[in-house]
């Protein structure tokens, strides 16, 4: 059994300081129960300050990936660490770091699907390549927030080898039902599970209701928080995974011929 924490907040916007401080404490106080991974919302060190994030942002992922490798080294944890803006010469990403339980950044993701509608893509460079990573010998996945409208790059992940995806998110109330129907919907076609990571409170016009699942490979949901600051837990069998993939094989029935996909 792997047991799961997802940290849903409120974050401060345009104030890394303050989201840090924030951060080390809810980990601290989720690592209370001995959880194995921490997963952490989407861009959570300046939150969407983009006027500011030149400024803002981590800088080769520094300080952020210091903080993380000392906290998952300290309590022998997982960390899946949301995403952060983080800086590289000119191009900001929207990026997510994994260290494992020795504090080693093993992994990263940059979100491959910018919110043009937001235009997310005027400030942030996107991603162009999904990764597996291991946890505690576990292949995994991570996309974020918008990233799960694309059901082509959380089953890319499915293919090669996740057994959990994790999705850190900001995702507004006033499309609610798409977040949950979406994370159910990307468990069950994939037979894997999904940890989906909200924020809660407000930024513009911009309500955030948390909301965050933790779905299992058949799509029930085994943990769902409402709106309010929250540590999210639950254990996961991952043995589920291919009881479930032989149960209904899927998978040994994908026809890719006829998709017509190249
Ligand atoms: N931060 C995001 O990617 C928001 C995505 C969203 O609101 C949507 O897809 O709807």
């Amino acid at each position: 059994m792997l047991k799961i924490a997802a940290i849903q907040i409120d974050l401060a916007f345009g104030d890394p300081a303050v989201n840090r401080l924030k951060i080390k404490n809810m980990i601290e106080k989720a690592s209370v129960n001995g959880p194995d991974v921490i997963v952490l919302p989407e861009m959570w060190n300046t939150s969407f300050s983009m006027n500011n994030l030149k400024d803002l942002a981590d800088r080769e992922g520094e300080p952020t990936k210091s903080m993380i490798s000392e906290l998952s080294r300290k309590y022998h944890v997982n960390i899946v660490a949301g995403s952060i803006a983080d800086r590289y010469g000119d191009k900001i990403y929207n990026r997510l770091y994994v260290a494992n339980r020795q504090g080693e950044i093993h992994s990263y993701y940059d979100k491959v699907h910018l919110v043009r509608h937001a235009r997310e893509d005027e400030y942030l460079t996107a991603g162009n390549t999904s990764r597996i990573f291991s946890i505690d010998g576990i292949a995994c996945g991570a996309i974020i927030c918008y990233d799960i409208r694309f059901p082509e790059l959380s089953r890319a992940l499915a293919l090669k080898g996740a057994k959990i995806l994790f999705i850190p998110a900001q995702w507004p109330e006033t499309r609610i039902e798409h977040w949950k129907a979406l994370a159910i919907a990307r468990a069950i076609e994939n037979q894997m599970y999904v940890v989906a990571v909200n924020r809660i409170g407000s930024e513009f016009k911009a309500t955030f209701p948390g909301n965050s699942l933790i779905v299992d490979p058949w799509g029930k949901v085994l943990a769902e928080s409402n709106c309010e600051e929250t540590i999210l837990e639950s254990e996961i069998d991952i043995d589920l995974v291919e009881r479930i993939r032989r149960k209904v094989p899927c998978f040994q029935d994908r026809n890719e011929a006829a998709y017509g996909i190249d």
